[in-house]
């Protein structure tokens, strides 16, 4: 049997009431859990001229939030526009021809058009469809698991996939100089030139009754970084201080989260932001994620310069592909 795709079931017969399986427990319901009002995310511009304050806006970001938005990184604007557009123009094909790129997470490979399943009935349902591909290195990217249509998806991708290369190497080298380490120190720690970059296109439907359910439940990205836009329409919230914050959207930028094997790199000095989507009633929501991970081979443990006997190792040493089945499985880590 095929999978039900939250986008087919939120056009059929105008859904008017959320199915049982989308509600939230009351204390996880967006409509008790508000975000803060007045509080307001770290903004830093890749042009500031001042190499020294720019590493140190970077890591107070990184360290206090584990996220930041990032103004002036030199993508034109009209690729954002491009890659929208694309996007867009996939989730607008026949339902049959998204589903001849329907994806089989249960191997492990999540490449493909996708939409999470629950393994039992207390688990709800995120309110996203997506889909999932790698981007780099060339040699590990499947071109028949990406969108074919519309014909120029490949094409913008690929500009997109460069200048996200770029931007990691950037992000990466203030990264490592605010923790005083040699400005390579982050890249080669995760495999250098075999680093991934996967792209997951999330597409949330307008939904009945938002105030029930979540685009994407609360957690962090297994990533090392995440470099996400998203279409006008806003619901990125980011845990800060023991409270929800609303990331409002921000024409051109790019929001940067700090990924979990940045958190074990930086022995803990880095923080992996805890962060969840909600839905809108009117609006369609798409966001566009990169992930830059590690090979599935790179062992990933807290940096011998970052402890000491005073500040001992705060995780454990483990491959890439270990770490990714402990999460996938909730196993501790
Ligand atoms: O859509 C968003 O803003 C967040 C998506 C997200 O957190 C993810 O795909 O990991
Ligand atoms: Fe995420």
């Amino acid at each position: 049997m095929g999978v039900e795709r939250i986008q087919t079931l939120a056009f059929s017969n105008q859904l008017k009431e959320l199915p049982p399986q989308f509600i939230r427990p009351v204390n996880e319901r967006p409509e008790n859990t508000k975000a803060v009002e007045g509080v307001t995310v770290p903004v830093i511009s890749l042009s500031q001229p001042h190499h020294h304050l720019l590493v140190r806006e970077v890591a107070e970001a990184a360290s206090q939030w584990g996220f930041f938005l990032l103004t002036n990184h030199g993508i034109s604007p009209w690729l954002f526009k491009l890659l929208q557009e694309v996007g867009e123009q996939f989730f607008a094909l026949p339902q049959k021809e998204k589903e001849a790129y329907a994806n089989d997470p249960s191997n492990g490979n999540f490449e493909g058009y996708g939409t999470k399943m629950t393994k039992n009935l207390e688990e709800k349902v995120e309110w996203v469809d997506y889909f999932f591909h790698i981007m780099a290195p060339s040699s590990k990217v499947n071109y028949d698991k990406w969108p074919k249509n519309p014909p120029s998806y490949r094409e913008v991708t690929e500009k997109y996939n460069k200048e996200m290369l770029r931007l990691t190497n950037e992000v990466l080298e203030l990264l490592s100089e605010g923790l005083e380490l040699e400005k390579k120190t982050l890249k080669s720690s995760l495999g250098d030139e075999k680093i991934e970059l996967e792209m997951k296109i999330n597409m949330y439907p307008p939904c009945p009754q938002p105030e029930l359910a979540l685009g994407v439940e609360p957690h962090t990205d297994m990533s090392a970084l995440t470099l996400l836009v998203s279409n006008e329409v806003s619901g990125l919230q980011i845990w800060k201080d023991n409270k929800w914050v609303a990331v409002d959207y921000l024409q051109n930028a790019i929001f940067v989260h700090i990924g979990d094997q940045l958190e074990i790199l930086s022995n803990g000095k880095y923080k992996s932001v805890l962060h969840r989507s909600l839905v809108n009633k009117e609006c369609k929501r798409m966001s566009w994620a990169v992930f830059v991970v590690p090979p599935h081979e790179v062992v990933i443990g807290p940096l011998p310069p970052l402890f000491n006997d005073h500040d001992p190792p705060k995780f454990s040493i483990k491959t890439y592909a270990e770490y990714r089945h402990c999460k996938f499985n909730k196993l501790p880590q």
